[in-house]
């Protein structure tokens, strides 16, 4: 063996090892949570008992709850409906019947709603009054996503809401419009910061942000933005005269302990990828934030494109009778359906070498300005990768945690100007990013979890766009391989012949005995089709 050949082999050996170290660790945390969890809900269960207490953070949601919006359910013909400063329009109200209901089966609208508002959806911007200003700067769009439709009448009601819809499907503004007309309403009477939105990455609290200036400019108000990596001086300064603040736990958390931003008039609280903010390592974050925030009458709102089971109780906790809306038979992991997703099994030491020819593939002819978007695991294996590429001649940008926050925002702007039309990254940038164009993606390592894989093919096929997602399989993530299965048929994709050889167990996540497999995978579902204007 000639020592290149050792080296190669010593890498590929240390490749594979971190990527099971990687797995491995993300099992055991997960135990220690659902153990920890078990233990916490023991205590709060028997705490309960003993105060009977009930406040606004540990109130607990009614179990029971209505399904309004699945069509065959009995939907009551609207009166005109009035709850908080909402009114429904006339033109709504007005609406047959019919209309509403065939909406709400084209799109598989759900809304469980504890409060039996049963408020109609918006079928078209007309049917909503929000301020004029609000209105001219959302007229770019020819009419309301789903999600915006079914969510704001709630959100307007000033009702908790969890909403979960695909990817790329219009969440940012979902929630992000009816903040702005929330603090019109009441800037006259309350100052400060009244709207907070937590998102889980700097990239992507910047991008929520880029959404929401057009609308706060436009209206006057002020909107900042906080997160790590950049210094202090000037976030610190915006803070002190801002009504909505969009920022990352860490660098929020490191601005209240010094005292430099004060949230107790925050009655208006957004957990973007609310799942993964509610996971091990953000929550205890997300608990002291949330302490710090109005303690009475705040309106708290959780969207995602994926709802586990395990995150749904604490969800629960800092919520008031929340409203889940939720767009295309969301209560099973499920994936955009305009992805083409191909699945490849194969050895960890073929992938470089696979690599080199998915990018042929994807990014040569008619196709070689497209934009392509590789997903490593770590960030080791990030720059390995990123060198590999650059030596092969290609002009690659990369994001991950050993970059700066300088290299990172440079890296993204490279990719979305099209100055570099690859991006090598780890899952920093697997949910919410938002960047035109994005044709393929190649997930060159499984991620940690199949729901991660939901958020990173969802850099694609956004806005109503297809895209494909090209996934190079190894045995290291075969415990995953149940539940890309179940995604795959529910999806309608191919289903390879190696991948159900890992064999089709898939841990059920809820179950008590957590770590027990269970074969639940439903070969025969197929997939509805969900229009996206
Ligand atoms: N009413 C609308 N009509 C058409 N496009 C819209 C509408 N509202 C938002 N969009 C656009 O859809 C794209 C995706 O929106 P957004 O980034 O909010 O998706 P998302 O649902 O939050 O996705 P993810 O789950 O990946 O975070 C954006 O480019 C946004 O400008």
């Amino acid at each position: 063996m000639t020592t290149a050949e050792r080296k190669e082999k010593k890498r590929l050996s240390e490749d594979a090892e971190a990527i099971e170290k990687k797995h491995k660790k993300h099992k055991k945390d997960k135990k220690e949570k659902k153990h920890k969890t078990d233990k916490k809900h023991k205590k709060d269960k028997k705490h309960k008992k003993e105060t009977k207490e009930s406040t606004n953070e540990t109130a607990e949601i009614p179990v029971e709850t209505k399904d309004v919006g699945v069509v065959e359910q009995d939907v009551p013909v609207s009166v005109n409906k009035s709850s908080g400063s909402y009114t429904q329009s006339e033109v709504l109200t007005k609406l047959p019947q019919s209309d509403v209901d065939d909406f709400y089966k084209e799109n598989e609208v759900s809304v469980k709603d504890p409060t039996e508002l049963n408020l109609r959806p918006l079928l078209s911007f007309d049917h909503v009054q929000f301020d004029r200003r609000i209105q001219s700067v959302i007229a770019k769009f020819p009419k309301p996503t789903p999600i915006q439709s079914v969510s704001w009448p709630y959100l307007l009601s000033g009702k908790d809401v969890i909403g979960v819809a695909e990817t790329g499907s219009g969440k940012t503004l979902a929630f992000g419009v009816p903040a702005v007309n929330h603090i019109i309403e009441t800037s006259k009477t309350v100052s400060g910061i009244q709207a907070l939105i937590i998102s889980p990455t700097r990239e992507l609290a910047s991008q929520i942000y880029d959404n929401l200036i057009p609308l706060t400019d436009k209206v006057g108000l002020e909107c900042c933005c906080v997160y790590g990596g950049v210094p202090k001086d000037e976030q610190r300064m915006k803070l002190r005269k801002c009504h909505i603040v969009v920022a990352t736990p860490g660098r929020l958390l490191d601005l209240l302990q010094e005292g430099s931003v004060n949230l107790s008039k925050v009655n208006y609280l957004v957990l973007d990828e609310a799942d993964r903010m509610l996971e091990k390592g953000f929550e205890e974050d997300i608990k002291n934030i949330i302490r710090e925030t109005a303690p009475h009458g705040r309106q708290t709102l959780m969207f995602t494109a994926t709802w586990p089971k395990e995150v749904r109780e604490l969800a629960a906790t800092f919520m008031n009778q929340p409203v889940k809306v939720s767009i295309g038979n969301r209560d099973e992991l499920s994936a955009n359906k305009r992805i083409k997703q191909i699945v490849e099994v194969v050895e960890q030491r073929s992938k470089d070498r696979k690599l080199l020819d998915l990018l042929k593939k994807y990014q040569s002819g008619a196709k070689k300005d497209e934009k392509v978007l590789i997903f490593a695991l770590y960030k080791k294996e990030a720059a390995r990768v990123e060198r590999n590429l650059k030596y092969n001649g290609y002009n690659v940008v990369a994001i991950h945690g050993d970059l700066t926050q300088q290299q990172r925002t440079h890296a993204l702007n490279e990719f979305k100007t099209g100055s570099s039309n690859l991006l090598l990254a780890t899952d920093v940038a697997a949910r919410g990013l938002d960047i035109p164009n994005v044709k393929t993606v190649i997930n060159l390592t499984f991620p940690l979890t199949v729901e991660d894989y939901v958020h990173r093919i969802g850099r694609t096929g956004r806005a109503g766009q297809t895209g494909v997602a090209h996934t190079l399989f190894t045995e290291e993530a075969k415990h995953l391989a149940g539940g890309l299965v179940n995604v795959l048929n529910g999806a309608n994709q191919p289903v390879p012949e190696d991948l159900i050889k890992f064999g089709t167990h898939t841990k059920k996540k809820e179950h008590g005995a957590y770590g027990a497999f269970f074969k639940d995978v439903d070969m025969s579902k197929k997939p509805k089709k969900i229009t996206f204007d």
